[in-house]
Order: C-alpha cells, then sequence, then structure tokens
C-alpha cells in the first residue's frame, strides 16, 4: 500500500500520471526555515518529515500481505542564495516575482520513502530561466490567483510557462515530484517488503 503525504494537487496529478496506485493524506506541518539551514537540508528534512507523521498515523496497517510504503516531498526556489517558499500574501508574491525576472534560479525538491526495512532520501534540482517580467504583468499574474499556493509563487505548468524560455533537468521536479528519482525510491524503499508500486 502507497500513501503519498501531500495535499498537493500537482502531486496527486503526478504520480498518477506516472501509473501508481496510492491513497493521499495531508501531513500538515510547520515548514520554517530552520538558523543556517540550507535548501537542500530544508527540503530534505520537510520531505522527510511529511513522510513520517504520516507513516505514524498508519504504521499499525503495514503487514507482510500488503507492505505499507509513505512517500513526501517537499519543493523550494532559490535565487541569488534567497530560499524561497510558498508566498504567504500577494506583497511576498511580488518580491518573489521581481526576485525571479530576468535571471535563472534552482528549483529543489526533496523527496523521502518510509517503509518498514528503511527510509530512502533523494534531493532532484532544476534550473529555470525566466525572460523579463513588467510590473503590469506581475500584477495581472497575481490577481489570477495561481502564484498563491506554489513555491516561488508561479506555476511552470500554467500561464509562467510563457516567460521560461529554458530550462536545465526535469520538468517534473518543477512542478513538485521528480518523477522517475521517484520510482527509483519507491523502488528502493519497498525492495525488501513485497510489491507497493503498480506498474500501468
Ligand atoms: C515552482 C513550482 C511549484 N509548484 C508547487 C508544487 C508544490 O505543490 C508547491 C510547493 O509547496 P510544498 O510545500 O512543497 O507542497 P504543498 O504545500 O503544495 O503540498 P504538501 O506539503 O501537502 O505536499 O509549489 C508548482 O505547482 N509549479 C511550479 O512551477
Amino acid at each position: 500500500m502507497l500513501i503519498l503525504a501531500s495535499a498537493s494537487p500537482r502531486r496527486h496529478e503526478l504520480l498518477t500520471q506516472a501509473g501508481l496506485r496510492f491513497t493521499a493524506e495531508a501531513a500538515n506541518l510547520n515548514e520554517d526555515l530552520l538558523p543556517n539551514e540550507a535548501a537542500a537540508a530544508y527540503v530534505q528534512r520537510l520531505a522527510e518529515e511529511k513522510a513520517q507523521a504520516v507513516w505514524n498515523a498508519h504504521r499499525s496497517s503495514d503487514s507482510a500481505d500488503d507492505p505499507l510504503v509513505v512517500l513526501g516531498a517537499d519543493t523550494c526556489v532559490v535565487v541569488e542564495g534567497n530560499i524561497l517558499g510558498k508566498p504567504v500574501d500577494s506583497a511576498d508574491a511580488r518580491r518573489m516575482l521581481e526576485m525571479l525576472s530576468g535571471r535563472t534560479h534552482a528549483v529543489l525538491t526533496g523527496i523521502a520513502a518510509i517503509s518498514a526495512k528503511r527510509t530512502v532520501r533523494d534531493l532532484d534540482i532544476t534550473q529555470v530561466t525566466f525572460n523579463v517580467i513588467t510590473d503590469v504583468e506581475i500584477s495581472r499574474y497575481i490577481v489570477s490567483g495561481e502564484p498563491l499556493d506554489k513555491a516561488g509563487a508561479y506555476a511552470i505548468q500554467g500561464y509562467a510557462a510563457r516567460w521560461i524560455p529554458r530550462i536545465e533537468g526535469c520538468y517534473f521536479n518543477v512542478v513538485g515530484l521528480p518523477i522517475a528519482r521517484t520510482i527509483a525510491a519507491l523502488a528502493h524503499a519497498e525492495a525488501e517488503s513485497g510489491p507497493v508500486v503498480e506498474k500501468v
């Protein structure tokens, strides 16, 4: 049995697209950065905390016949040394989009897959280049509502695609789950506890 420890509709869609059968349950955690915490450590810590919270709630349903694996993930944006999570309001979204305009930034997604046998951790990084965007475009974009629940205040899979001429790395990692690495992590987590990954 696979549980996705996430409320993100994007992660739900990506796992479904990859042909996995799973249920989803949100792990509502404090997502504050720790003092002096680096971006890679931050997304990996949160991915594991999300997976661990859901594992703890469901560990009793782990069995030899139907082994439990829980997947957690967390995504952030790093631009010029600044770590950007989801904007808290419109002004915060504007601040983030102004930083991204005309620059290349990194999108980091940490993943953690927990089974009774082991915890598998991984991280993927994609470089994303933004064209210069005007104040008017930023204002219109914020009014659209698309930035508000996205790390870095944009969605590459949405309207923001028009400002992104180039990426280097995994596209799905930017949307919230590096699919190929996720499948590998799940396969590794389940290796000694039976099949949970449903192949199409
Ligand atoms: C950069 C970028 C992020 N995102 C999204 C993916 C994630 O849902 C979100 C980053 O926030 P996260 O805190 O990683 O995830 P979440 O709060 O949405 O969901 P949960 O913690 O329950 O798993 O930003 C996009 O959809 N498109 C993009 O281009």
